[in-house]
């Protein structure tokens, strides 16, 4: 993708995200009714991975990244880690995210308020760094930095997980109302291959309705 005008990019994201409501309908963009779905698929593409004989990483501590009012911290990452950072632009979002967890809100150890493209991971701190519904957020150059970031924050053995639409062109799409892009899968990989990540298992998320986009789990070391 060509660099789009990089500030008004992120200028634009942060004013689209603070008018939507913290709930997970504004999470989903109205999409609240494939959640379940989704939730299901990611636990069963990252439980492989952390559990039974053959996981290969451990399941202490996890980062939500782009992570709203913890949707996915909530009904993923808590059930399956024994602690879950989240970092989000929104502060407003997190704020609400202390509410929406509710009982399990002593789990989180850090709420981070900052975008991904300014946020750096402390070092060998994360088991599992997931990745869903955010990274069209970021500029091309921008992805390839962050993932980079990501790669020196995992813990030995972690691995990072990537959920994202995709476009079923070659042509990434922009999105003006909410400031992102969708990148073709082809695309998403070879900015994963220039931060040196590699591809143990890509999975498309099955059960979605008709008419959204494909959305590919990736899991990355
Ligand atoms: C489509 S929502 C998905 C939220 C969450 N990942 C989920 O699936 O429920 C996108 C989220 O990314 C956040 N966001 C947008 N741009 C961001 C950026 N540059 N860095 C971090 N978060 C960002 C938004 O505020 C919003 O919470």
């Amino acid at each position: 993708m060509a660099e789009p005008d990089t500030e008004k990019f992120y200028q634009d994201a942060d004013k689209y995200w603070k008018e939507v409501p913290a709930t997970v309908d504004g999470m989903l963009g109205g999409f609240s009714h494939i959640s379940n779905t989704d939730i299901n698929g990611s636990t069963k593409f990252l439980r492989q991975f952390i559990r039974g004989e053959n996981a290969k990483t451990k399941s202490h501590r996890a980062l939500d990244c782009g992570a709203g009012i913890g949707r996915i911290t909530k009904r993923l990452l808590i059930p399956l880690f024994d602690t879950v950072d989240m970092v989000e632009l929104n502060p407003d979002f997190l704020n609400k995210a202390r509410e929406f967890l509710g009982e399990h809100a002593d789990k989180v150890e850090q709420y981070i308020a900052k975008g991904l493209q300014d946020f750096t991971p402390e070092a060998g701190r994360y088991d599992v760094i997931w990745c869903q519904w955010v990274l069209g957020h970021l500029t091309d150059s921008h992805l390839v930095e962050f993932f980079k970031r990501c790669k020196v924050g995992l813990a030995p053995d972690g691995m990072i997980f990537v959920k994202e639409n995709v476009t079923s062109s070659d042509e990434v799409d922009k999105d003006d109302t909410d400031s992102s892009v969708t990148r073709p899968r082809d695309i998403l990989v070879k900015l994963m291959m220039e931060a040196g990540l590699k591809i143990i298992k890509e999975e498309k998320q099955k059960g979605f309705p008709k008419g959204l986009y494909d959305v590919i789990m990736f899991a990355l070391t």
